[in-house]
């Protein structure tokens, strides 16, 4: 379970939510509303008041690095830092194993990251977090610009992960999508998470 309490950053909060193992929140809201602002908080990424527990154990009581291992963000541009994909992942193999089920080849796994399209990247960066085993993902925009059969394919992944316990804070400007996997919706507005109606 995910809990973020009195979290404030910017012209976001106080945001209280409470998200249980297996759930997906969404959270939509017109560019610039500050989704991007709270997922980045959640991951501890900038300064910030209040706090995010996981599982009961705070975020302020443990080291940056192993809250992100466990509440893993995944932005909607994600950072490369090596030129071969196969270098962003801890475990190559398994990785190359996964990519049919986000609609990759697996020798894309030998690809150097500038052959990746921007839909490509973003599977990828999916992939890589879903390799962490978190416990919690924060996810910006995970499907914007896919195809309807590469998202479909997306949302099995997510819903899987989902199915063995993780929580899910999903930042979309896609309705159906959240429709379709979050229990609960808001609208970020104002800086505050308003919620919407099924
Ligand atoms: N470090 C910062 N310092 C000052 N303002 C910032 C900072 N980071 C973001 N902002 C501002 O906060 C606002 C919200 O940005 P944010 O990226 O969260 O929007 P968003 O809701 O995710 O938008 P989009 O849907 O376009 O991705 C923007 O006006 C942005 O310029």
């Amino acid at each position: 379970m995910l809990e973020l309490s009195g979290l404030r950053r910017l012209h976001v909060g106080p945001v209280d939510l409470r998200i249980e193992s297996g759930e997906c929140v969404s959270v939509q809201g017109r560019s610039g509303s500050g989704k991007t602002v709270l997922l980045r908080a959640v991951a501890d990424l900038d300064p910030h008041e209040g706090d995010c527990a996981l599982d009961g154990a705070g975020c302020s009581a443990m080291p940056a690095p192993t809250w992100r291992k466990r509440v893993t963000y995944v932005p909607a541009d994600s950072g490369w830092w090596a030129d071969r994909i196969r270098d962003h992942f801890g475990d190559p193999v398994q990785a190359r194993s996964l990519f049919p089920a986000a609609g990759l080849s697996p020798e894309a796994i030998d690809w150097p990251v500038s052959r990746l399209s921007t839909g490509e990247r973003q599977r990828v960066a999916l992939l890589r977090a879903l390799t962490l085993e978190g416990r919690a993902l924060l996810l910006d925009e995970p499907t914007s610009g896919l195809d309807l059969e590469t998202r479909e394919r997306i949302e099995s992944l997510l819903q899987a992960r989902m199915a063995r316990g993780c929580s899910i804070l999903l930042v979309t400007h896609d309705p159906e999508l959240a429709r379709r996997i979050a229990s609960r919706s808001f609208r970020m507005e104002a800086g505050q998470l308003r919620p919407l109606e099924p």
